[in-house]
Formats: C-alpha cells, sequence, structure tokens
C-alpha cells in the first residue's frame, strides 16, 4: 500500500470523532452541553432538509456556550450563518444530477463566493452509499453501484481534484467497514470520513479503524448515552490504527 500523505494543517486536521448536529432537530441544554463535553474533536452542524438560517443561527449561538469546535455544513447558500470555525462544502461524487455534484455549488461561488472565508473552507467529496437516505434522495444519489466504481470516485476526487474530505456516507444505516478501509488505503492526501448508523461501542470501534474521521449523528437524538459512549470506543480505535497503518 503506497504512503498516504495528509494535506497541510487545517481545521479539521486532527478530527478523529465529530457529532453531526441537525439544525432542525430538537435537543435540549443538557443533551447539547454533554454532546460538547463528552470529548468529540468537534460538532459538525448539517442536514439534508429543513435547515434554515434561523435555526441554524440558533443552534450555534447554543453551541458556543461551550468550547468545542464547530463547523458547518453548507448545503444551501441562505443558510451560510457567518462565526463557525470552518465550512465544509458538500459535492456528491455519485449524484445522477450533476447540479449535485457542481452546479449549485457553483452558482452559489458565482454569487456569494466572495463572502466566504476560504481559508476555513474545505470541499467534501460525497459519496452516498444508503440509497434510502434524505441525502441520497436530495442529491439523486447513484447508490447501487460496485466497489471498482466507489474507489474511483474517492481517488478521483482524491487524487486529481485534490479533494481534501472523501465522506462515505450511510446515513442511518451501518455502512462495509471493509469498502471503508479499502478507500482510505486508496487515498493519497485526503481524510476519508465516515458516517452512518453507528449506534454501538462495536460500531464505533470499528469506524474507527477503518476511517480518519467517523461521524456520528442521528444516535444522539435517539439514545443519548450510546451516542456519548462512541467518543471513547473511537479514541482507543485510535490507538490501534497507529500500529496498523
Ligand atoms: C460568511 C459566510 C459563511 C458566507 C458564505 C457565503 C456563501 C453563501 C457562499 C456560497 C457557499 C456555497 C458554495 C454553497 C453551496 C451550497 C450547496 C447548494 C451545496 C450542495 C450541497 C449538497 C450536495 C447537498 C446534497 C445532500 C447532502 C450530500 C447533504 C450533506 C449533509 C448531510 C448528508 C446531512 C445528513 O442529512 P440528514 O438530514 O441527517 O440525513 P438523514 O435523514 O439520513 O439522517
Ligand atoms: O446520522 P448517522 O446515521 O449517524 O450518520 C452520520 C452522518 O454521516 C450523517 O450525515
Ligand atoms: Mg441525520
Amino acid at each position: 500500500m503506497e504512503e498516504r500523505m495528509i494535506a497541510s494543517p487545517s481545521f479539521y486536521a486532527d478530527w478523529r470523532h465529530v457529532f453531526k448536529l441537525d439544525p432542525d432537530r430538537t435537543i435540549p441544554d443538557e443533551a447539547l452541553a454533554a454532546v460538547c463535553r463528552s470529548g468529540t474533536d468537534a460538532i459538525l452542524v448539517g442536514g439534508s432538509s429543513g435547515v434554515t438560517y434561523d435555526n441554524t443561527a440558533k443552534l450555534l449561538a447554543r453551541i458556543r456556550r461551550h468550547d468545542t469546535p464547530c463547523a458547518l455544513e453548507l448545503t444551501d447558500p441562505e443558510n451560510a450563518v457567518p462565526g463557525f470555525d470552518g465550512y465544509f462544502i458538500p459535492m456528491v461524487m455519485n449524484a445522477r444530477d450533476k447540479d449535485w455534484l457542481i452546479g449549485h455549488q457553483t452558482s452559489a461561488i458565482e454569487e456569494f463566493g466572495f463572502l466566504l472565508p476560504w481559508e476555513s473552507v474545505a470541499g467534501e467529496a460525497y459519496i452516498v452509499l444508503n440509497g434510502e437516505s434524505t441525502a441520497a434522495r436530495v442529491s439523486g444519489a447513484d447508490s447501487a453501484i460496485p466497489e471498482s466504481r466507489v474507489m474511483a470516485y474517492g481517488q478521483l476526487a482524491d487524487r486529481l481534484w485534490r479533494v481534501p474530505v472523501v465522506y462515505l456516507e450511510y446515513s442511518g444505516t451501518f455502512g462495509d467497514m471493509s469498502l471503508t478501509r479499502k478507500v482510505r488505503g486508496g487515498l493519497r492526501q485526503a481524510r476519508l470520513f465516515y458516517g452512518g448508523g453507528i449506534r454501538t461501542l462495536e460500531q464505533a470501534r470499528q469506524a474507527g479503524e477503518a476511517a480518519d474521521t467517523v461521524v456520528v449523528g442521528n444516535v444522539i437524538y435517539d439514545d443519548l448515552e450510546a451516542a456519548l459512549a462512541t467518543v471513547e470506543a473511537v479514541k482507543i480505535s485510535a490507538k490501534e490504527q497507529d500500529h496498523v497503518f
């Protein structure tokens, strides 16, 4: 396996575990405090439906009561709230409608790009692999693709386009860890984010071994204790990973 080079330091360079909070969902203050104090590396704010400027700004203000780094996934220019530590711009590699790969992003940059704090902006090459997820429906993702194509999307984003983050998105279902490992092994400079369906310590540990950064979302709203426990599981897996890679 070729040696991987990690891109120059950036706001997400050391993230191993991330909680994703959806501005369209309700989280009580105590639960939010527990999430922020859990030892996670960052809070990622994002969702694929029902996100508005108002609910995003309100969530940011509440997160700012704590010290946890906080980034926004920009899925609509209207929701571009200033004041986050960083901004991610998703591009769906396996979108059937290429507007979700490049079209909407180009239009948004054309109109509003001059406002972006570019030093704190990173592209995310999403590969959406749960065809039942909202992200798949919104972007019309073709999720029924062979491993070879998933690998090719990852390498195209990493090696040709130098996108700093490749994101294997299984939102709502636990994904294929063997494929996740393979995708990561094929990247030269990009960080591999894995997200989807993590509900148990064992799943968190496996994802932590397979990916550079593990994103935990929906379980926060369904089973907070289980969500909090994923932090330690991912961090422990980091130690194992250091010996493997
Ligand atoms: C100060 C400041 C910040 C100024 C900004 C100025 C500005 C507006 C600049 C333009 C920025 C820009 C380029 C914006 C582009 C926005 C855009 C249209 C991006 C496309 C996003 C995209 C590909 C969406 C498809 C769906 C997707 C992949 C979403 C990613 C997030 C995600 C998967 C969330 C999970 O969703 P969830 O709802 O949790 O899903 P489940 O139901 O399965 O749980
Ligand atoms: O919500 P879950 O299924 O944990 O997925 C996390 C994240 O990848 C969603 O974009
Ligand atoms: Mg969600």
